[in-house]
């Protein structure tokens, strides 16, 4: 199997060559990359983000042994090396005919499924005959094993909020904004859009189902691109910035919309989102992303199973859990196109 994600930065000297990569055609404006830039350099210059990737990948191998399949796990990112490119080039150095893909995002959506598939079909292209054929692994925002990471780590950080605010903190989950005319086109037409949005809802509300917590707020994170073009709002800090103290004593920031904590995690959460709330005295805990969670890696082979020995595709929704196709297709077509002038 192939675990796909996005990449990050592991050194000062990456950070410009890798944003290169993030926005090449895609229309940041320069000031915003020039903010980014100063984040990543705030930590070095390092996201966490590619060890927490290959810390799952270390556990997806021993859970596979466990389970007794014998499949080499390879690692492979859009943004940053290992470049998929390269990953796919070795699999096939490798004599590897066919693989699974797992790709580190829970979600449909051009930038959360479709941009994958891109990936897959640009790595593929480039490697040329001898490629692989590659089947991307489905969407698994409503997955029981998802769902009940992500409640556990609102329940370890609602422990963080002192306990007199505690039973009246609130749960805000987050995850990355997106214009709204992509999020408008997100799936299938006949789906009638917002595919990502829509799953993002859900799972948030699976996850405080799981809480019984009915008072909840789903927001965004991180939005970039020219201010004139509309995002998915509210924004997680202009969001906290509209909390009454007296009514809402303390959040509890949930970032369902991520695998793994990553640099817009630690920045726009940790540090903006922290200080908002305790400018207005609201106290503050950030849940952990499922990724560390040692379920995720039994989420990981549970997907596999559904290709390998016919598991189960347990899902707790109604909702479609699409993104499962052959060589980078899209689910349909025009599923979760991409938007905008920069093409
Ligand atoms: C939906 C979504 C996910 C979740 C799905 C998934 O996880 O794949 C996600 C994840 C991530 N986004 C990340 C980083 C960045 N995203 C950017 C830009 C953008 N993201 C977008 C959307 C998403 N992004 C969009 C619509 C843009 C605008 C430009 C474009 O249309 O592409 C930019 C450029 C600067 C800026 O514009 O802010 C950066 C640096 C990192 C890695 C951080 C690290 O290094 O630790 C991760 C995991
Ligand atoms: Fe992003």
């Amino acid at each position: 199997m192939l675990l796909l994600s996005f990449g990050g930065p592991e050194g000062p000297e990456d950070v410009r060559p890798f944003l290169e990569n993030v926005t090449r055609g895609r229309g940041v404006p320069p000031e915003r990359l020039d903010d980014v830039a100063e984040h990543y350099l705030h930590f070095g210059g390092v996201s966490p983000l590619n060890q927490l990737n290959r810390d799952i990948i270390d556990r997806v191998r021993i859970e596979l042994d466990r389970q007794g399949l014998d499949l080499p796990v390879y690692f492979g990112n859009r943004n940053w090396e290992p470049m998929v490119e390269d990953t796919v080039a070795r699999m096939a150095a490798d004599g590897v005919r066919r693989a699974l893909v797992f790709a580190t995002s829970a979600y449909g959506g051009y930038s959360a499924c479709r941009q994958y598939d891109e990936d897959i079909e640009r790595a593929r292209n480039a490697v040329g005959e001898r490629a692989p054929e590659l089947v991307k692994l489905r969407q698994f925002f409503d997955h029981p094993l998802f769902v009940a990471a992500n409640a556990d780590a609102v329940r370890a950080a609602l422990e963080e909020i002192p306990e007199e605010r505690r039973a009246s903190a609130r749960v805000i989950y987050t995850a990355h904004s997106v214009p709204t005319a992509a999020d408008a086109v997100a799936g299938p037409a006949s789906e009638g859009g917002h595919r990502y949005s829509r799953q993002v809802a859900e799972a948030a509300r699976l996850v405080s189902a799981e809480l019984g917590a009915t008072e909840y707020d789903v927001v965004w994170q991180s939005r970039s691109g020219p201010p004139q073009v509309p995002w998915l709002e509210p924004d997680v800090v202009d969001h906290i910035e509209t909390l009454d103290p007296a009514e809402v004593p303390a959040v509890v920031v949930s970032p369902i919309g991520f695998v793994s904590d990553h640099l817009e995690i630690l920045w726009d959460l940790d540090e903006e989102a922290r200080e908002a709330a305790e400018e207005r005295g609201i106290g503050f805990a950030r849940a952990a992303t499922a990724g560390a969670d040692r379920r995720f890696a039994e989420l990981v082979v549970e997907l596999v199973r559904e290709h390998v020995s016919d598991a189960p595709r347990r899902k707790l929704s109604e909702l479609v859990s699409g993104g499962c196709t052959v060589n980078g297709a899209p689910c349909a077509v025009g599923c979760c196109e991409r938007v905008g002038a920069h093409r």
